[in-house]
């Protein structure tokens, strides 16, 4: 199910429901009971408490029309004169719900001296009320003048209240005396006071209670809760859809960071590829040139070991090409032995390599490239052709911190055909520029 007030559709609904249930309440019947309509109480008789029957002081003038007098000649004691409505059934202890009417409507004629009318409603309330004495039942009353009931008057049932005399009159506890005519008994209108020697005449054209079928304040109570109802739907519709994006977003974040890590990975890779060379696994020329422009760029001094395998080729023609890498892999590896951590080493190309030694003398560098020679030398190769040895020229040259690498490379590269020039398996130095202090600044 799906609640979405932004919908104009539904918010549209929602107002039509609202006006719909507001016209409803204005126009819906009313709860109607007519006391005074034929046959709609069982029992409605004449207030004449104590009087010798044929003498009574309260008297039907027209009893269909429910038209009486009241005329007491001796003192009668505050006996009311007037109508009494039984609102029981065969039960005299149970009587009608009145709390579920809000109004009166009455059409009473009166003619008379009386400074009031009384309407009175009695309840039977079974924690202190009992049914040998009609007093106990709780009264709740308004008084009405003459000139009030000129013509027909609705009185809000609200306006009966419970009397001071009868509260002092049964002195019980404060809850017991407020009003409630939930267990209605009995429904009068009279003269409540000393009548003697006076004439009233009254007639009852109208008696009308009337109430809502439901409570105005409930309609409104569950509109306002359904509007409620709807906007925190709504809300949490909101939240639930934000959150289920907000996931979603992080979902695909952690796809990207996850591609992104790998990419770098490749990438990585990559480089290292790009840099590696293949055969031998030390840096290609490539790694080689970076290095070179790493240390130029940080003006670090470097001194450069140029070697090449002598008369590689004829290894090549001899033992086949197989045998050349095997050759290549071999020297690489008795190299790399050699070296310290700190050294930069690898393959220029063919059968040629280079080294560049941080913080080394140009004499040591010298030295080192001499001991490379005799192990190059020394070493035997277990090749499908038998075991086999080679030599390898040297030419060795000074990188001062600041100049460029290239220049270095060109005479580790002379001094290198030098030693070529010079026999081979030998150790040429460029003396150009040799300096006694290390390299590294
Ligand atoms: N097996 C093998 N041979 C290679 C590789 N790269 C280059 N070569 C061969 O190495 C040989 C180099 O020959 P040259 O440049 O004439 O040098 P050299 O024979 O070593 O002679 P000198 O350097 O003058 O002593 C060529 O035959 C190349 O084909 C490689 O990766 N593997």
């Amino acid at each position: 199910m799906h609640f979405d007030l932004s919908k104009p559709n539904l918010l549209m609904g929602g107002i039509v429901l609202t006006l719909a249930a507001l016209a409803g309440l204005e126009l819906a019947p009313q709860r109607t009971l007519e006391l005074t309509a034929p046959g709609a109480v069982g029992n409605l008789y004449l207030s004449t408490p104590g009087e010798t029957p044929g003498q009574a002081p309260v008297q039907w003038v027209d009893a269909e029309h429910l038209r009486w007098r009241c005329h007491y000649t001796a003192a009668a004691n505050y006996q009311p004169c007037g109508l009494t409505f039984s609102l029981t059934g065969d039960d005299p202890a149970h009587g009608m719900d009145l709390s579920r009417f809000d109004t009166l409507e009455m059409d009473l004629a009166y003619k008379g001296p009386a400074h009031f009318v009384r309407v009175a409603v009695r309840n039977f309330d079974p924690r202190f009320s009992r049914l040998d004495d009609g007093n106990s039942s709780r009264i709740h009353s308004v008084n009405l003048r003459p000139r009030d009931i000129a013509r027909p008057v609705t009185l809000d049932l609200s306006e009966l209240t419970v009397p001071e005399w009868w509260i002092q009159q049964f002195d019980l506890p404060r809850e017991y005396n407020r009003p409630s005519l939930e267990n209605a008994t009995a429904l009068s209108i009279d003269l409540p006071s000393d009548l003697t020697g006076q004439e009233h005449e009254l007639q009852l054209r109208r008696l009308v209670l009337k109430g809502e079928w439901v409570s105005r304040d409930r309609v409104y109570l569950a509109i306002l809760c359904a509007w409620l109802l709807g906007a925190s739907l709504m809300v949490l519709r909101g939240w639930k859809q934000l959150s289920q994006s907000n996931t979603r977003q992080q979902r695909e974040i952690d796809a990207l960071t996850a591609r992104t890590r790998q990419l770098r990975v490749e990438q990585d890779k990559l480089r290292r590829l790009a840099t590696i060379d293949e055969l031998t696994g030390v840096l290609n020329r490539r790694g080689l040139e970076q290095a070179l422009d790493d240390f130029e760029e940080a003006a670090q001094g470097m001194t450069l070991v140029m070697l090449d395998i002598d008369h590689f080729k004829h290894v090549n023609d001899r033992h086949g090409h197989d045998c050349g890498d095997e050759v290549l892999k071999r020297v690489t590896a008795v190299v790399a032995a050699n070296l310290r951590a700190s050294d930069v080493f690898g393959r220029l190309g063919g059968e040629e390599f280079l080294i560049a030694c941080q913080g080394t003398r140009v004499r040591d560098a010298a030295r080192l490239a001499e001991k490379l020679r005799e192990r190059v030398q020394q070493s035997e190769i277990n090749s499908s052709a038998g075991r086999i040895t080679v030599t390898a020229s040297f030419g060795v040259a000074l990188a001062p911190p600041g100049a460029p690498a290239a220049g270095a490379l060109k005479r580790a590269d002379e001094a290198l055909y030098r030693a070529k020039e010079a026999g081979r398996n030998r150790v040429e130095t460029d003396k150009s520029l040799v300096s006694d202090s290390p390299t590294t600044v």
